[in-house]
């Protein structure tokens, strides 16, 4: 089954949870409850949301030309179409993707390839279209040009697209938007409770052993409005990389992180740093069993969070993809769009 799950949702929030067959047995429940849940129907797929709105930004059209020109060799500008040669290793790949909303062009022919077991970052000024090509990988948008592939299979649709079976891609957003009528358990467990043969008991201790690995012991029963900022987006992630354990052989899953350490102080960053790592590399194991992210692509503005929770980078400028790089390379970059954005400066291409 391939299935999206939108774990948090940024500001002003939402939260999707999806499936093949699209039933859901809280469905009832999350309405009557007074949450947040709305029950809709979407490309003929059942999703359960609490709420999407845009936020409108200025953007400002037209890439300089100067903005491709100044790379440096060793950095230069490296689509996805030069990087990887073995198609096989690729999970992820956008194809010249296009994006507007109304008359606003937001990406303009986005290109880029993710391997299997890569940790990428993905960057840039504020509004220049990260969240909106997360979104699209997820699903959870369709572009208006350019082509979509996940593990070599075209999405040709959005959530809960047959197409692109056996792979999760779960979207944990910038700040929790949990089900507020629901506690910190059933939220984590949602999925398990919703779509799992699990029992109760074994989901209990999973969403116990899940919510230690994030650092939360003993909140369990407490509700969204009773936890702080940090406390939400912690559960939002455990409630992202819990999976059914019981399942003979797990999908694997591709996590999409929005903005996982905006408004967190600088220790609450790190431990959401490293336990993006963590489940990645050698798994969360609550239950013995190793952790099942394929890949992670994390859309952050924070510093820590480049150096300390991905190895590749990719710099999102005017809707298009003008520098790609690993980690190390973007301090000591030549090219003056990262430089500008790297050092904060007022002066540059870089435009407000
Ligand atoms: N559903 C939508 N309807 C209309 N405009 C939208 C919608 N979603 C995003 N936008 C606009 O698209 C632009 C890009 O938004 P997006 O959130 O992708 O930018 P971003 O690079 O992630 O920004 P930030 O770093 O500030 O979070 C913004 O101008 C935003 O207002």
């Amino acid at each position: 089954m391939s299935r999206t799950v939108v774990s948090t949702a940024s500001s002003p929030g939402s939260l999707i949870l999806a499936n093949r067959s699209g039933t859901f047995r809280r469905r009832e429940r999350l309405c009557l409850t007074g949450g947040r849940a709305l029950c809709s129907d979407w490309g003929g797929r059942r999703i359960i949301c609490s709420s999407i709105a845009a936020h409108p930004k200025i953007f400002s059209d037209g890439l300089s030309s100067l903005d491709r020109n100044n790379s440096s060799i060793s950095e230069n500008l490296r689509t996805g179409k030069e990087i990887f040669e073995d198609r096989s290793d690729v999970l992820i790949e956008c194809r010249d993707v296009h994006k507007s909303f109304g008359d606003k062009k937001i990406l303009r022919g986005v290109s880029f390839k993710i391997k299997h077991g890569e940790a990428v970052g993905i960057i840039g000024p504020s509004g220049t279209g990260k969240s909106t090509i997360l979104k699209i990988i997820a699903g959870l948008l369709a572009p208006d040009e350019g082509e979509v592939f996940i593990n070599g299979k075209k999405r040709r649709g959005l959530v809960g697209d047959e197409e692109i079976s056996g792979v999760r891609i779960g979207l944990v957003f910038q700040s929790a938007a949990l089900f507020d009528s629901l506690n910190v358990r059933e939220n984590v467990g949602f999925l398990l409770y919703e779509n799992s043969k699990m029992l109760e008991n074994q989901i209990e201790k999973l969403v116990a052993e899940t919510l230690a690995a994030v650092g939360l012991k003993g909140v369990e029963d407490l509700l969204p409005s009773e936890l702080s900022g940090g406390m939400k987006k912690r559960v939002a992630l455990a409630r992202s990389i819990i999976y059914d354990i019981t399942k003979e052989s797990i999908e694997p899953e591709v996590l999409l992180y929005d903005e996982p350490t905006a408004g967190l102080d600088p220790i609450a960053s790190t431990v959401v740093e490293d336990l993006i790592r963590s489940v990645h590399f050698k798994g969360v194991e609550p239950a013995g069993k190793s952790g099942n992210i394929a890949s992670y692509v994390v859309v952050t503005h924070q510093h820590s969070t480049i150096n300390r929770a991905v190895d590749r980078l990719l710099f999102l400028h005017q809707g298009r993809v003008v520098w790609e790089g690993n980690t190390n390379e973007f301090a000591c970059s030549t090219n003056p769009i990262v430089q500008q954005f790297a050092t904060g400066s007022l002066g540059g291409p870089i435009k407000y």
